[in-house]
């Protein structure tokens, strides 16, 4: 069995009164896709916000390369192996790509160099333009670079083929197949259940903060002929129950 890179245990994140997070437990394991699916404010995001530690949360274990942490903190050693791809309004819009990913490459002491990084992502042309300019499905390719600066065993992927036309789309998941062969653990959200389909080894699916479904693809697909299926299934039977 490959090594659990992420280990969450009863998770649970409020907003004031607001409960985003009731009881999340999921794993995720060197080598593998867990995707994330939810309608819009389902709590994706927060529980990867909650595992970054970048807010506050509550969980009986909150494990990262087999550490379990007792408060937000994740100390350099940690945060060095994490890859994270970032919304678009987190970087300055007036330097280059160059100078982005020669900057993001600077924060890690094993990771990519910026000539990789142009190289992996086809990012010859843009590479001089300044980040504002780009067309959103450009900027999506340059935070994906971002993300893998540091060569991480943990990735996590905030819808990232949003506004990416399909060619690009395609060569992205080409990068999450090769970074997971390498042996990196990839937690993605995406609302293209297709995608997730096609890309994950095991789904877990939210509802209003908690899990409603969670398991290797075929099992959550079941006897539905496809995942989109199942989830639209399971959506339904929740609605009504
Ligand atoms: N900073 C915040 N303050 C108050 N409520 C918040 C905050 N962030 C998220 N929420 C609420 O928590 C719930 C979960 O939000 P979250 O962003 O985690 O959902 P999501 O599944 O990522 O949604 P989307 O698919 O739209 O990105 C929502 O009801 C949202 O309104």
């Amino acid at each position: 069995m490959a090594a659990a890179y992420l280990r969450v245990q009863n998770l649970t994140k409020s907003y004031g009164s607001k409960a985003a997070l009731r009881g999340i437990s999921l794993t995720a394991h060197s080598g593998e896709v867990l995707a994330v699916l939810g309608k819009n404010g389902a709590g994706k995001t927060s529980f990867i916000h909650s595992v970054l530690g970048m807010h506050s949360y509550q969980a009986s274990r909150m494990e990262l390369f087999g550490q379990n942490y007792t408060n937000q903190q994740r100390p350099l050693s940690t945060r060095q192996r994490l890859g994270v791809m970032m919304q678009v309004g987190a970087l300055s819009a007036n330097l280059t790509v160059a100078e982005q990913l020669d900057l993001f490459c600077s924060y890690y002491t094993n990771g990519a160099s910026v000539t990789e990084l142009i190289t992996q992502f086809e990012l010859q042309e843009i590479a001089p333009q300044r980040f504002g300019r780009l067309s959103g499905g450009q900027r999506q390719q340059v935070l994906l670079a971002l993300s893998v600066a540091g060569h991480p065993d943990l990735l996590f992927l905030d819808e990232p083929t949003v506004g990416m036309d399909v060619e690009v789309r395609h060569r992205l998941w080409q990068h999450i197949q090769n970074y997971r062969a390498k042996g990196c653990a990839i937690v993605l959200t995406t609302h293209y259940i297709e995608e997730a389909e096609r890309l994950a080894d095991r789904v877990a699916i939210l509802r209003e903060g908690q899990l409603i479904a969670s398991g290797s693809v075929a099992e959550v697909v079941g006897d539905e002929t496809s995942l989109e299926n199942a989830y639209l299934k399971l959506m339904q039977e929740k609605q009504h129950a």
